[in-house]
């Protein structure tokens, strides 16, 4: 049994299923008024409990931010809220009361004249307390600290000025900024910048974790995120969800238990997956030896690559306990034609894994294998090829299941006709598995992965350090290493690439603290992928 906390961090939610469960909560008896006492009651003791973090412009220290840890002492940390018209504005006058009364030097800026009631009252109550209140940007006094209570999921429109000019300035400030919710300006669905947003360096995001969070547009705005739980009943999660299909961010307890072990101790090599890799060309040998490896630290228990003739040996010498298949090539040295050893075809294998660096010469075998009944992947070339052959009319023909693992420009080309990626991923990507039946894996900052029923896997962390060519030739043969081990099993397709592509980037973010975010090379990568797994 899953516990309420694990439950709860997969939980990805949108704005409106956020307030339809709010509602729930409020109907149920709930004051609203106690529950904003309660949520910016934890958020004003987090924010006393972080660490002073240095403040960074392009890697760079700029300063350090004053103890803000604990009480302050005398005439220290001076702490600025920023209150907008709704309930973020609410939450933030609550944390503004709390940190005046520990101590703090706490200063409001309201701009909005029109508040909503709750917020009114707490502006008031404020106020009696002698807490300055400045209604322009230009009165604001110095802060070592913003709290960024503008909006939170309640944004409807782009913002304009005044207010976006003064969240422009705001921003120039060199002064840390933690945001309540999410950051003011960001569409809480697509993370998109609306009109202009607050960059903060922390983002309380409360009750439940929503979907701006894991868009790529609004990774730069929202810092280091965290959840403050305040204790949303399960029953309501699920009340309001059970209809849609699901969003979720994978956690370590779900990947982990995707993973093919413990391994039975009664077993042999291809109880454990028989995977075929095609990948390479003489132009392309490198992207062959990094798949080669990813798909080695799988686990995999047989492991057979085709490549052209001419790469055999380089091969060989790289992962010796692979069974090298050298195939004919064109003049151009591309696989002209795949020649597996006697008494073995496509059918031998659990899986196939097919595309990196075979250029698009080597289309007819591409075609060869989607013609096949195994489970497939298709990487770079092998989307490039199936782009042109007309990728949702030519999935749809699979009787198994295929795996895509675009970048976005690839995704494109697979699917000119889905609305475009870069404004919602999610419903980018959820669109292009249901019309080609086929499991969708967006890569990015923060790679997406959508079943043809609708279901969503978010890779809720990583690292830019993985922004480097050939780190998705490894993620290619992992995955394709796990789902050759895995087709004995019960587990959903979905939830195996899903495992596959949070392991890929839990070995980035492991390498980047050893070796920093420059020495996080794909080789390097796949050294890091099995310490995953023994840290
Ligand atoms: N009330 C409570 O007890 C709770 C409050 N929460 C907080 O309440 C927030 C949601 O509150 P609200 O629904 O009041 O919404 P917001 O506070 O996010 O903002 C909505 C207000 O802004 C106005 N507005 C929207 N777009 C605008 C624009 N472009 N320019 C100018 N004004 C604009 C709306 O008319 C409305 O008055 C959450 O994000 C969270 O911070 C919850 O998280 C927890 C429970
Ligand atoms: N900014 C980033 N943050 C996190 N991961 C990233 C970032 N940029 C790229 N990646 C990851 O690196 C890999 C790059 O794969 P891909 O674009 O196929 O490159 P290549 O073909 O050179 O291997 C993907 O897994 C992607 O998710
Ligand atoms: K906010």
């Amino acid at each position: 049994m899953q516990n309420r906390q694990e439950k709860i961090s997969q939980v990805v939610v949108t704005a409106v299923q956020m307030r339809d469960i709010e509602d729930r909560i409020f109907a149920a008896g709930m004051p609203v008024v106690a529950l904003m006492e309660k949520v910016a009651g934890l958020i004003a003791r987090r924010i006393q409990e972080i660490p002073p973090t240095p403040l960074k412009k392009g890697g760079y220290i700029l300063s350090n931010t004053p103890f803000l840890r604990g009480s302050p002492q005398a005439g220290g940390s001076r702490v600025g809220i920023l209150v907008g018209p709704g309930h973020n504005g609410g939450d933030a006058l609550v944390v503004a009361r709390e940190l005046h009364f520990r101590g703090y030097e706490v200063w409001i800026y309201s701009p909005f004249s029109k508040l909503k009631e709750l917020t009114s009252q707490h502006l008031q109550y404020a106020q009696s307390l002698g807490i300055p209140i400045y209604q322009t940007i230009e009165q604001l006094p110095n802060s070592d600290l913003l709290i960024d209570g503008l909006f939170g999921f309640g944004l409807e429109r782009k913002l304009t000025n005044p207010i976006a000019s003064a969240i422009n300035q705001l921003n120039e400030l060199s002064v840390p900024i933690y945001s309540i919710d999410l950051p003011s300006g960001l569409h809480t669905d697509t993370g998109e910048v609306l009109g202009t947003a607050i960059r903060a360096t922390h983002t309380f995001c409360l009750g439940l974790w929503k979907l701006a969070f894991f868009q790529d547009q609004a990774l730069e705005y929202l810092g280091k995120a965290e959840l403050i739980d305040f204790d949303i009943p399960l029953a309501d999660v699920k009340a309001v969800l059970k209809d849609a299909p699901s969003i979720r961010r994978i956690t370590p307890a779900t990947a982990l238990a995707n993973l093919p072990l413990p391994r039975p101790s009664v077993t042999h090599k291809y109880k454990e997956g028989h995977l075929l890799l095609i990948c390479g060309s003489r132009r392309y040998a490198g992207g062959a030896i990094l798949t080669g490896l990813g798909a080695r630290a799988s686990g995999v228990g047989m492991l057979s690559i085709a490549v052209p003739e001419s790469l055999k040996s380089l091969l060989v010498s790289h992962l010796p306990e692979a069974l090298i298949v050298g195939c004919p090539e064109t003049e151009t040295g591309a696989i002209a034609q795949l020649q597996l050893p006697e008494k073995t075809d496509l059918s031998s294998f659990n899986a196939i894994a097919c595309g990196p660096g075979l250029t698009q010469d080597a289309t007819p075998i591409v075609q060869e294998v989607i013609e096949s009944d195994r489970p497939l992947i298709l990487d770079a070339d092998g989307l490039n090829i199936l782009a042109q052959m007309g990728a949702i009319a030519t999935l749809k023909k699979r009787q198994a299941v295929t795996v895509l693992t675009p970048h976005t420009g690839e995704f494109q080309r697979l699917f000119p006709d889905v609305p475009d990626a870069k404004h919602d991923r999610m419903q980018a990507i959820r669109e292009a598995a249901a019309q080609s039946e086929a499991i969708v894996l967006l890569k990015g900052s923060r790679t997406a992965i959508a079943n043809p029923q609708g279901a969503v896997w978010i890779v809720p962390e990583s690292t830019p350090a993985l922004a480097r060519g050939g780190s998705g030739d490894v993620l290619t043969g992992l995955l394709g290493g796990l789902l050759a081990q895995a087709a004995t099993k019960e587990i959903p397709i979905e939830n195996i690439v899903a495992t596959a592509a949070w392991w890929h980037s839990q070995a980035g973010i492991l390498a980047a603290q050893e070796r920093t975010e420059l020495g996080v090379d794909a080789f390097t990568l796949t050294q890091y992928l099995i310490k995953v797994l023994s840290n």
